[in-house]
């Protein structure tokens, strides 16, 4: 390879949230963060039926007293009819930038949208539920799939400790899961660079890791209703974007237990959050690699995040229907499912770390 091919090679764009702003009461700053970013008007707003209320109205005020035109649009789902909806209304305002406030449906809606007409974004999360309120990836559903789209990063993320220590505990937790997931997305990543050389960051995957085992060594910390608890979630979930960014992909953060998560999404007739699927899942792939999966189990237990089907609200066999389907998801993505679990070994991995009983 001459030297030219070899710097190609070595070319990698990470690209990262320029401000990451987060305490209690932040969500007045969001007007300041925009000034910062240079983003002075012409905004357009994405947010949820509920969070609309809870902050949309907030930073719309907030900016449209700051002097700028601000529209707002409230997104039912993140599917890609949604998405051309908002990337049409932003269009045809002529919006310079847009931000997502609200949950991980309205911030991915949001993220997308912006990525597609190549403006600015900044993710107002309300709850901490999981990372995409940072990540370059948006989920976004088109017809009965869920594709995980690479886009933009947030320009800005700014996260409001009081606002999401109020949100319903159940999200934090699920935040929780979906950081701890990063144990075993970071075992299959290796494993997959040692038997495929499949592309590896060391310094994603130890950053991804350490997020995870900081967490877990801190799970009893992690209270309702504590803007401690949050900033400390947040800050993982912040951690994990950027460990996505370095690698380019979700690899640090998504491996064969977001392979399971995915699979419950489509078999389970009402699937249970994200990060809390992720969390079981993370428990029964740590058991196939071997590892101590107690100590995984442990900590969610603790955080009183789910760790049973029963606890998910699904019942047991979506659970084997899904660990059996898992591996179909991302068949380009090595884990350590491999070319799959047969029935049976999917019952044995199940019942032995009792997600099922
Ligand atoms: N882009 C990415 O990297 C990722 C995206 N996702 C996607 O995110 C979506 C799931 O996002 P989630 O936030 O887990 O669920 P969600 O967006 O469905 O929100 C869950 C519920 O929480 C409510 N909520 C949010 N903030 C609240 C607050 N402060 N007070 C009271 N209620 C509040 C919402 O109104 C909603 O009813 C899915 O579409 C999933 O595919 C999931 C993981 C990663
Ligand atoms: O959820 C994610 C990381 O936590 C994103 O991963 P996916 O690429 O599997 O959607
Ligand atoms: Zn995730």
């Amino acid at each position: 390879m001459d030297v030219t091919q070899d710097m190609n090679a070595q070319k990698k764009w990470m690209q990262l949230p320029r401000d990451v702003v987060v305490g209690h009461g932040v969500i007045d700053d969001v007007k300041n963060v925009c000034a910062d970013l240079k983003l002075v008007d012409n905004a357009l707003i994405v947010t949820g039926k509920s969070t609309r209320k809870i902050a949309g109205d907030i930073v719309h005020d907030s900016l449209v007293d700051s002097g700028q035109n601000v529209e707002m649009i409230v997104s039912e789902s993140a599917s890609l009819k949604e998405v051309d909806r908002v990337r049409r209304q932003a269009v045809d305002s002529g919006v310079e930038y847009l931000l997502g406030v609200g949950s991980g449906k309205s911030i991915d809606v949001a993220k997308l949208a912006a990525t597609e007409i190549e403006v600015p974004f900044i993710s107002v999360p309300t709850a901490a539920s999981h990372d995409g309120i940072v990540s370059s990836r948006a989920s976004i559903k088109d017809g009965t799939k869920t594709a995980s789209i690479q886009a933009n990063a947030p320009m800005a993320v700014v996260a409001d400790t009081e606002i999401i220590a109020n949100a319903p505990y159940r999200l934090l937790a699920s935040g929780c899961g979906d950081i701890i997931s990063n144990c075993t997305a970071v075992l299959d990543w290796q494993l997959a660079n040692r038997l495929q050389n499949v592309p590896f960051s060391e310094y994603a995957a130890a950053l991804s890791s350490m997020t995870a085992q900081i967490l877990i060594d801190s799970a009893d910390t992690i209270k309702p209703e504590l803007e401690s608890s949050v900033r400390m979630v947040v800050k993982a979930l912040v951690s994990s974007g950027v460990a996505m960014s370095i690698a380019g992909s979700s690899r640090p953060a998504s491996g064969s237990e977001h392979m399971f998560s995915h699979a419950l999404d489509k078999v389970a007739p009402i699937p249970a959050l994200h990060g809390e699927q992720c969390g079981v899942g993370t428990i029964m792939m740590m058991y196939l690699h071997g590892g101590d999966w107690k100590r995984i189990r442990d900590a969610l237990k603790i955080i009183n995040a789910p760790v049973t089907a029963e606890e998910m609200g699904i019942e047991d066999k979506y659970i084997l229907e899904a660990l059996v389907l898992s591996h179909t998801i991302r068949p380009e993505r090595y884990t350590i499912l491999a070319t799959g679990l047969t029935p049976d070994a999917a019952e044995i991995v199940a019942r032995k770390t009792k997600v099922i009983s």
